[in-house]
């Protein structure tokens, strides 16, 4: 922690600072503390932090919470005589966006009050300096670079709830993409949510704190429990939520009579929560204009859905493990070279499509870019000097970028061309669309470089930005600073000759501006015009009437170049802006090529097949491997597997297949494998297995390990019994099941009764493609008794001591779970081991399942959903008891 002028640690004795300002007497505070309670109670909700010289201050409750969340010193400083001392923490102002940063993340709204006028002006004049919120940044609303992560959208939401139906709308007002749906069923939004993982949820309520953002995990009963708890909620008013003032607003910020064109002039809720939504950022935005794009419409059932668990539990974005971004599918799969790319490439992964045109799309223009080696090495070239222009467009548009910002996009539209021509040497779909681009964007991007210097400063009013020969005023204007300063430079020259004093000099210092400094000893030699300002030691320093006419000129001039060239800039910056949108379409191109020239990459060095779509339900996958696995422990030494469910194509395969094998012998690699190979399939990617014929399927569903959820109470066999029953009251047969150990959170007798009725309701009811990975290999008996269930089972090798793990998936089922080899070697004691075999052999020789699933289980039928009140779940098992019993 840096410290400030006036911080000073408390003491204990003394009275200790105030944290609240509502009970002191405002009359008696000092007039900034005044000013700052004024801006203060404009800006309840968000943490304030106030310009004071080098350092952004905030004070009372802010201060003890700033303090708390970054870990800073609690200080104080006086608040008035008869006030005493208030709580204080300050950060330096150069550390503003780190610290700002930390609490957006942590999910608090920052205002930010700097000083707008010098502070040298206002104390030559003896009043306060002049005071202003320049920023309000709230999670969903960044758009500094240093702010945003720049592989990933910072999507801010909002959502309009009615009854069993909903409005969802959300944009990135760092790209300016915006979009919004409407839907039936409570559930479809939270999966809609997962998806988007927004980094603000805007909720319409009439709960008295309006405004408040509620932190990831806040409570309030003005929240739906519908919505993940895991967001940051900003309460809002319902007004702009209303249909009335939304659709206003829409057909207002569009200049649009209707939005037949954006397609949501009939879904209601969709334009509630959009209309919602540009108000909130017309609200926090209020100094920078944020430019969004159409609004576009979309259907939650244009894409493959993932919910949240299974978005989870196929470690897409980010692992179960640490939620780190290393290990994931993106990690192991990401060669894109922009991060527009990348965050295309998130957003394709997270939203896998359902129509084979679109996946045919892509797979082509991967072949193509997979077949020519030296076309695809050329476009990742390009592409490599192409900047974000999505974000930097959104920086022009709202009047934020500087002269590097506008630089950088200037040159990646000169560089469109280049990549245009590329494209036109390519047939496929997406090289097409990059066949053509506005001419005017090229020219626009010359009118830039023209314009500014190569490397411009990072400020725009210091000058140093515009090239000569731009504008005829600027250049005369320089032409007449630079003679001056000639003069200035040549003056201690022309003195000397002109005294004789050899050591005369002209310097600078901030007091009294340039002035000529003779030593002591020469000082009688000074000529007549000479007049004297200060005497030092050895040193007597003048001024001339001359030197300070160049000198006031040169100040002048230098702040009236600044300004003119500052005025260039900005004029050039907001003919760019009138071409946002331009910009950002051919930038999603951009992105798009991106993303498959990355895909491209992929499918040659890890050795990834095209896969055909086929109608209906089929899953057939030779050879196929985990594309993370395989990464991280090296392709030789990964273990391809195939796997074949369900129908399609004049084949037939089994929808279920109950796996067993070993702990740690890879079956959750092997199921989490075929399940990232159908999403991979459908997001249009090259697969790494060595062939695949896959369907289309409608829904991935997972369930996975067990995990106690205790931030909502849940037990983990509540979260295990939610999920299972989730994917059965959602699964068609359509859709791709993927079982990891059910029932196993309780008493064994109940998990395998519940295991066996799932497999069995998911086979018989639902008929999905199903992998139900378990340890009950009594579930083997299943495939006896319905044709569409096989058994498999990842084999291991018994040898004397050890069991070695082969990792292949075979027909048949296991018959032993190597439990208690599993507990050797992680080094149980030899006595606890020498036990649990005692124990197993005494279970294995009197279990009642054991001996009844080995007498014939085959006669139990499945029971009818409508028998199943007169039924126990014991039965199974009571039948079976006797029967072993009788034996
Ligand atoms: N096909 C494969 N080729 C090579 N290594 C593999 C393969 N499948 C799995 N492995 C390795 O084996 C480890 C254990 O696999 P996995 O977690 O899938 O086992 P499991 O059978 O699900 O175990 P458990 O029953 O204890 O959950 C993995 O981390 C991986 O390193």
């Amino acid at each position: 922690m840096t410290d400030s002028p006036d911080q000073k640690p408390e003491i204990a004795t003394r009275k200790a600072p105030h944290t609240d300002y509502r009970g002191l007497e405002r009359s008696k505070i000092t007039p900034m503390f005044q000013h700052y309670i004024e801006v203060k109670e404009m800006n309840p909700n968000a943490l304030l932090l106030y310009r004071v010289g080098d350092f952004f201050e905030c004070f009372f409750q802010d201060a003890a919470i700033i303090s708390r969340e970054l870990e800073l010193i609690l200080t104080s400083k006086d608040g008035g005589k008869e006030i005493g001392r208030v709580a204080m923490t300050g950060v330096p102002h150069h550390a503003l966006e780190r610290y700002s940063r930390q609490l957006v993340e942590k999910g608090y709204a920052v205002a930010i009050c700097d000083q707008v006028e010098d502070a040298a002006e206002a104390a030559a004049e003896k009043r306060m300096v002049e005071r202003a919120i320049t920023k309000l940044l709230t999670p969903g609303t960044l758009t500094d670079e240093g702010m945003l992560n720049a592989r990933k959208n910072n999507f801010l939401a909002a959502v309009v709830i009615a009854g069993d139906n909903w409005g969802l709308a959300y944009a990135d007002i760092s790209t300016g993409e915006f979009h919004t749906t409407q839907d039936r069923h409570l559930n479809s939004l939270t999966v809609e949510l997962t998806r988007l993982q927004p980094s603000e949820v805007l909720v319409p309520t009439n709960a008295p704190d309006i405004n408040r953002l509620l932190r990831p995990g806040e409570k309030s009963d003005h929240l739906p429990d519908c919505l993940p708890e895991n967001f940051c909620y900003s309460l809002r008013q319902q007004t702009p939520f209303s249909l009335t003032e939304a659709k206003n607003r829409l057909l207002l910020t569009y200049r649009v009579r209707s939005l037949e064109g954006m397609g949501c002039e009939h879904l209601p809720l969709a334009i509630r929560a959009a209309g919602g939504l540009l108000e909130y950022i017309e609200d926090t935005q209020k100094a920078n204009q944020v430019p969004l794009r159409p609004l576009r419409t979309y259907a939650v059932s244009e894409f493959l859905v993932l919910d949240g668990q299974t978005r989870r539990n196929l470690e897409i974005t980010q692992t179960v493990r640490d939620g780190s971004f290393y290990g994931s599918l993106l990690w192991a799969i990401d060669r894109t070279v922009t991060a527009m790319g990348s965050r295309a490439l998130r957003r394709w992964l997270l939203q896998p499509l359902l129509d084979i045109k679109g996946i045919h799309a892509r797979q082509e223009t991967i072949q193509e870019l997979k077949d020519n080696t030296s076309l695809r090495q050329d476009i990742q070239q390009k592409l490599r000097e192409i900047y974000d222009m999505e974000r930097l467009s959104g920086r022009v548009g709202a009047g934020t970028a500087n002269a590097r910002d506008l630089l950088a996009l200037a040159e990646s539209l000169v560089r469109l061309s280049d990549l245009a021509e590329l494209a036109r040497t390519g047939k496929s779909p997406y090289l097409k669309t990059l066949q053509k681009v506005p001419g005017d964007l090229e020219q626009l991007g010359r009118r830039v470089i023209e314009h500014l210097v190569e490397t411009p400063p990072l400020h725009l009013k210091e000058g140093g930005i515009i090239r000569d020969g731009i504008d005829a005023g600027l250049d005369e204007q320089r032409q007449r600073y630079k003679e001056d300063m000639q003069w200035l430079t040549n003056l201690e020259v022309t003195e000397r000759e002109k005294t004789g004093i050899s050591n005369l000099k002209v310097s600078f210092n901030k007091t009294f501006g340039y002035y000529i400094s003779l030593p002591r000893s020469k000082a009688d030699q000074a000529p007549k015009d000479y007049i004297r300002k200060q005497t030092l030691v050895n040193e007597e320093r003048y001024i001339t009437p001359e030197l300070k006419e160049k000198e006031s000129r040169i100040l002048t001039a230098e702040d009236e170049l600044h300004q003119l060239e500052y005025e260039i800039f900005t004029d050039l910056r907001s003919q760019i802006a009138e071409f946002a949108d331009e910009i950002r379409e051919v930038a999603t191109r951009v992105a798009a090529l991106d993303v498959l020239a990355g895909l491209a990459e992929v499918a040659v060095y890890q050795g990834y097949c095209r896969p055909e779509i086929v109608p209906g339900r089929l899953v057939e996958i030779t050879d196929g491997r985990h594309p993370v696995v395989e990464k991280s422990i090296g392709s030789p030494f990964f273990v391809p597997n195939s796997s074949d469910l369900g129908d399609g194509d004049g084949v037939e395969y089994p929808d279920l297949i109950i796996l067993t094998g070993p702990n740690a012998s890879g079956k959750s690699c092997y199921l989490r494998q075929v399940g990232l190979i159908q999403l991979l399939a459908q997001t249009g990617s090259f697969v790494p297995a060595r062939s695949a014929r896959m369907s289309i399927c409608d829904r991935i569903f997972t369930r996975v390990g067990a995990v106690d959820d205790l931030a909502t109470g849940q037990s983990t066999f509540m979260v295990e019994m939610n999920e299972t029953a989730n994917i059965l009251n959602h699964a068609t047969e359509k859709s791709l099941v993927l079982l990891d150990e059910i029932g196993r959170g309780t008493a064994t007798f109940d998990g395998l009764s519940i295991a066996w009725a799932v497999a069995e309701y998911i086979a018989t009811e639902i008929r999905a493609r199903t992998i139900f990975a378990t340890h009950y290999h009594e579930l083997n008996e299943l495939a006896s008794i319905l044709s569409n269930v096989a058994n498999y089972q990842v084999t291991v090798k018994e040898l004397p001591h050890e069991i070695v793990f082969l990792h292949q998936v075979r027909p048949g089922g296991a018959d032993k779970s190597y439990g208690i080899e599993a507990g050797r070697l992680a080094g149980l004691p030899a006595s606890v081991i020498d036990r649990a075999l005692q124990v197993m052999g005494q279970i294995e020789k009197h279990s009642k399942i054991a001996i009844g699933l080995r007498k014939g289980i085959e006669k139990i039928k499945p029971v009818k959903e409508t028998d199943h009140r007169s039924i126990q779940q014991l039965d199974i098992f009571g039948e079976l008891e006797t029967e072993g019993e009788e034996a």
